[in-house]
């Protein structure tokens, strides 16, 4: 008699079934493992590794929950980075790109790999009807009024070619510049940062700031003022408050959580909602200080018949677009400063000192192009804080590094891998050393290739980062220029917190910010 009859026979009748039961399912989980990750991938080496799983259907997605950043990197330590490798969540494949070249092909196959799909649940999750996503995703006349449409694209599809039109260098861009040097120039004094709602502390000589909360409050109303003028503030004073306190919870929507599980986001959110339809009820033209590209926006929405309530979602997005990665970008280039390297501070004293004149900042080119420490902290800050990933929707089989994505999975670049190849960035990748990026070393200019990737590439490259650049350079230097900057009490320096997903530049666990004392020099 085998083993398992004798088990079988010694057992109690009323307990036979349940054994029976368990080692039928035993047997068919091992059958489906063997099958799954050893047999099938002999069988199909065109298609890209997999990192095995336990649970069928529910694959890692409670894991990419939890860290989507671990597990990619679980998955590449396993699969190894320079082939295409795929994950399971929740019954669908997610095939992740980590090798830079390979990179290159996503960006370039752009007939059968789509971003638009992504574009239109953002907006659909924030509120934007059916109706309107479908009628922004249909493609228009070449010969329509309004901007110029010659390949016959869709609104969607014109809405980037807008930002770039406002956003890429020339006058446009220098509308919001100088829109930005202004708020910073009236507010960025002692006395306008006292009155704020951030101080913990003041007296006549010096503030106290939680840095990370009101760098925060301030990039946002910069941001709010340079791009929306002035209206949009007097309809909501705390608006970038509200904002704020959504963008802390932004997860939530990139993970679409139920209504019942994230009320308070959805209350920003609403909030803000609200105010953007009081804002377009006013009159265009007494909207004071608003950009092109707001208008714009508007009467390409109105012309296809869009109504306000889902032109409120868009301007909601642009809200969020604008804010989210400036505002975390500036407080790292201050945190990295003062808690990693503060004898860099001197020399960005000594150049900045050739766009001044006395506390004035006058010459935004000189910022721009001539302070190459500055320079170098903001590449390193991006460097260590970025957390992008781009997705696509794969419409037809497409080969990758010499793998086969099938049609209907996604694919997914995560770029933050990229920034930490100590073959591309030179030694210590985890630490800060703006140092990696001065071309004068002789190690090439790491910004050039494939593995430099914060605003993203291809055709979803960030249209907005060259503003975002000069607006946080702006915002550096005047505060460089203008305060010493002093840690107070014991903190060490912050991580990022790479745990939560992000468009694009991780923030700081909500115990970690500290407190910096801000004093005129
Ligand atoms: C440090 C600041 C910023 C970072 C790191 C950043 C990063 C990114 C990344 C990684 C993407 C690509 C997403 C993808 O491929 O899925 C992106 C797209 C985009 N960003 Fe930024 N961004 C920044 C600031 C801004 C600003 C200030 C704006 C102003 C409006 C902006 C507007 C956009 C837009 C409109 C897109 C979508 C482009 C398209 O699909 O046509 N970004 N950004």
């Amino acid at each position: 008699m085998s083993p398992l009859s004798e088990l079988l026979h010694n057992l109690p009748p009323q307990y036979v079934g349940y054994v029976c039961t368990i080692l039928l399912l035993l047997i068919f989980w091992v059958s489906w493992r063997l099958w799954r990750f050893t047999i099938f991938p002999i069988l199909h080496p065109e298609l890209p590794k997999e990192l095995p799983y336990w649970i069928p259907f529910l694959g890692h997605g409670p894991a990419f929950f939890k860290s989507s950043e671990a597990l990619v990197a679980r998955a590449s330590n396993y699969c190894g980075r320079q082939e295409p490798f795929a994950i399971t969540l929740f019954g669908s494949t997610l095939y992740i790109v980590a090798n830079p070249q390979h990179t290159v092909e996503v960006y370039k196959s752009n007939h059968s790999l789509s971003f638009d799909e992504f574009a239109e649940e953002l907006v659909r999750t924030n509120g934007y009807s059916k109706w309107a996503a479908k009628t922004s995703y249909t493609d228009l006349p070449k010969d329509k009024a309004g901007f110029p449409n010659p390949k016959g694209t869709s609104f969607g599809g014109l809405i980037r070619q807008m930002h770039i039109h406002q956003l890429y260098p020339g006058d446009r861009l220098r509308v919001i510049e100088d829109q930005f040097l202004d708020w910073y120039d009236r507010n960025l004094q002692l006395k306008s940062i006292q009155t704020g709602s951030m101080v913990h502390s003041s007296n006549g000589n010096d503030t106290t700031v939680p840095l990370m909360a009101w760098v925060s409050d301030y990039v946002t109303r910069a941001g709010e003022a340079a791009y929306f003028g002035d209206s949009l503030g007097s309809i909501d004073p705390d608006l970038a408050q509200a904002f704020l306190e959504f963008d802390d919870l932004s997860w939530q929507v990139l993970y679409r959580y139920p209504a019942f599980l994230s009320g308070r986001m959805r209350s920003a959110r609403r909030r803000m909602m609200q105010a953007f339809s009081k804002y377009l009820a006013i009159p265009q033209e007494e909207r004071t200080n608003s950009v092109w590209l707001l208008k714009a926006m508007e009467d390409e929405a109105r012309g296809i018949g869009i109504h306000d309530q889902d032109i409120a979602v868009l301007y909601f997005n642009i809200y969020w677009l604008i804010n989210t990665n400036t505002r975390k970008i500036a407080f790292w280039m201050l945190a990295f400063l003062l808690h990693c390297d503060a004898s860099l501070i001197e020399p960005i004293h000594a150049e900045i000192d050739g766009a001044f004149q006395g506390d004035t900042l006058t010459n935004l080119t000189y910022i721009y192009q001539s302070c190459p420490t500055l320079d170098r902290v903001w590449h390193e800050s991006l460097r260590l804080c970025s957390n992008a990933a781009s997705v696509r929707l794969i419409r037809s089989d497409t080969t990758i590094g010499g793998k086969r994505m099938l049609t209907g999975n996604r694919i997914m670049i995560p770029y933050r891998q990229l920034h930490f190849d100590g073959r591309v960035y030179g030694a210590d990748p985890d630490n800060f050393h703006p140092e990696r990026f001065d071309k004068a070393k002789g190690g090439g200019d790491p910004t050039k290739g494939p593995s430099w990737r914060p605003f993203g590439g291809g055709n979803t490259l960030c249209t907005g980062r060259y503003i975002a650049r000069r607006s946080t350079l702006i915002f550096v230097a005047l505060i460089l220029r203008r305060f010493d900057l002093e840690l107070v009490g014991p903190t060490g320096p912050p991580e990022p917190d790479i745990g939560r997903p992000v468009l694009g530049i991780s923030g700081i666990k909500d115990t970690e910010d500290f407190m910096v004392k801000l004093r005129p020099r």
